[in-house]
């Protein structure tokens, strides 16, 4: 697991490891730069390390002739993300390659470091520039250095100007843009464009990644992201607040392994509530995937005319069946049966393809009410709340609910865009006021889990958006529940391994092709440590 920083937190780590240990801001920004340059010189040569030195010989001069036909534009900021790029040129002007510095204006308030790098670059000749100046027509790289974490309004200006003659350079001539710390214009905090971004081919971080560089928009503009250690000292655990999380491949060392002495019994009795009449393949992907996850007995509950179909599929699952005729013709009766279903579960799936007909109210009502058991609350059951809104009365803090953000819109009356905004506080603040899980979908996929712990969801693949994928995702946080999991680990993590296997079958089918039940196919190369 992996902390996500904020632009204020990761302002506090770098006050400490200056102020509180005296390691020269200068001295940190010497390692970040050189972590630029390597990246960034990858991108110039491949293979070019940002610490090799251009030892003396014959080969050395044919190098130098070869680079300073290169020209690198190093585009800065007036603060210390401006003084990075600067020192960036610097070391590239010294490996034998051209670089400028291209400023906002030649007057204004500079940052401390940023006056100390553009001395030295002065020194060493490399021009000053500023948009009113004659650019130089040869551009081989961009080194994006105009705003780090301290970008706090929208980008106007001169700061526009310069952001969209990156992105012209990018678009029309093709010239890579490397990144230093974020890609200028993306909120460190949200992933939000402010006003308007550069999009990069890479991105170097340092210390932590930031929240911004997981949610999207910000996470595409990032390009490839690299986070990279400049030194900071970490922070104090004690003084530390609650940060974002993430999931990394070492919590999956957290999946209970199976006993040699185990049986069926032993890893629990999943029960899939869903389906309605045509739409048995909800059912079937969610059970598919709750047995591949690991599961030892998945028992599906449809309607009548799913059963056999999903017999010929999923003969491993058991069934039980029902007209839905039986809710409006002897209510009690089917009350009764549900709660010896839901009795017989240590988890319960509720929603995928249920249909929103009233016998599917009456069931959603009936289980919300009676189980007691983890319920992972999926697609209709959700939109069924969110018709009824007095089913959210009966919200405890067994229930972890699935929505993608369309369905949660409709549940918590808010408009999508303002989801989007800033889905983590808008996950947040529903898992607070239910006291529930809440697994918000969406491209990057936002876990509130109910022990206040906030995850952003780092794996996954566009292959996944296509129908089907969230009924899988239902029986994966279903199975590693019958594990044994804790219910919000198994949320946040099973959301986590839903998007390995995304990646896995992207492997496999290739991005376009992937269906549902390859998707769960492929979940046991990540359940079992093939991924
Ligand atoms: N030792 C260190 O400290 C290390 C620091 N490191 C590097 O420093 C970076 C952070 O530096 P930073 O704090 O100086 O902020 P930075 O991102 O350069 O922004 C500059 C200034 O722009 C301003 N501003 C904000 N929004 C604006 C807008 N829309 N339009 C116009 N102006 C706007 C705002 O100033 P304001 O105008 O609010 O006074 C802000 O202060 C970090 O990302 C990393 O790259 C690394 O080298 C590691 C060691
Ligand atoms: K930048």
């Amino acid at each position: 697991m992996k902390d996500l920083l904020n632009a204020a937190e990761m302002k506090a780590v770098d006050k400490r490891s200056i102020e509180e240990y005296g390691i020269p801001s200068l001295v940190l920004m010497e390692r970040a730069a050189l972590e630029v340059v390597k990246r960034a010189g990858e991108l110039l040569e491949p293979g070019l390390s940002g610490n090799e030195a251009l030892e003396y010989g014959p080969g050395r001069e044919r190098l130098l002739k070869e680079r300073k036909r290169k020209t690198v534009w190093a585009v800065c900021g007036f603060g210390n993300n401006g003084a990075d790029g600067a020192a960036a040129a610097r070391m590239l002007t010294l490996q034998g390659f051209s670089s400028v510095i291209l400023l906002p204006s030649q007057e204004g308030k500079r940052s401390r470091e940023l006056e100390v790098q553009l001395s030295v670059a002065e020194k060493l000749g490399i021009p000053i520039l500023t948009l009113g100046d004659l650019l130089p027509e040869a551009c081989d790289l961009i080194i994006d250095a105009v705003f780090g974490i301290g970008l706090s309004r929208p980008v106007e200006g001169v700061y526009k100007e310069l952001i969209g003659l990156m992105e012209e350079k990018r678009q029309r001539e093709l010239v890579p843009v490397a990144a230093v710390d974020m890609p200028s214009g993306i909120s460190s905090d949200t992933g939000a464009v402010m006003g308007c971004a550069v999009k990069a081919d890479v991105t170097v971080t340092f210390g932590m990644r930031k929240v911004g560089q997981a949610l999207f928009p910000g996470r595409e503009y990032c390009g490839r992201l690299f986070v990279e250690d400049v030194g900071f000292v970490p922070e104090d655990p004690e003084q530390a607040g609650e940060h974002v999380h993430a999931h990394g491949p070492e919590d999956l060392m957290e999946i209970p392994r199976r006993r040699a002495d185990s049986h069926k019994g032993t890893y629990g009795k999943i029960l899939v509530i869903a389906g309605a009449k045509n739409m048995a393949g909800a059912a079937y992907f969610s059970a598919l995937a709750a047995y591949r996850t690991g599961a030892g007995l998945v028992k599906i509950m449809t309607v009548e005319e799913n059963r056999s179909v999903i017999q010929e599929r999923l003969p491993e699952a058991v069934l039980s069946s029902f007209d839905p005729q039986w809710a409006s013709e002897e209510p009690g009766e089917f009350k009764e049966y549900i709660r010896s279903q839901t009795g017989w579960a240590d988890a319960i799936v509720l929603g995928p393809g249920l249909g929103q007909e009233e016998y599917a109210r009456t069931l959603v009502e009936a289980v919300l009410s009676d189980a007691y058991v983890p319920i992972v609350m999926d697609a209709d059951a959700v939109n069924l709340a969110a018709r009824y809104p007095y089913l959210k009365g009966y919200f405890t803090e067994n229930i972890i609910l699935t929505p993608h953000v369309l369905e949660f819109s409709r549940l918590t009356e808010k408009p999508v865009e303002e989801i989007k905004e800033d889905p983590l506080a808008a996950a947040r603040e529903f898992s607070d006021q239910y006291g529930v899980t809440c697994v918000l979908k969406d491209a990057a996929t936002v876990t509130a889990r109910k022990d206040g712990k906030l995850f952003i969801n780092l794996s996954g693949s566009p292959a996944m958006a296509k129908g089907g994928s969230g009924d899988v995702l239902t029986g994966v946080i279903a199975g590693l529940l019958a594990m044994g999991m804790d219910d919000c680990e198994a949320a946040s993590l099973g959301v986590y391994v839903h998007g390995l296997a995304g990646e896995a079958a992207e492997k496999k089918y290739g991005v376009h092709s992937v269906l549902a039940g390859e998707l769960a196919g492929c979940i046991g190369e990540v359940v079992n440590g093939n991924v």
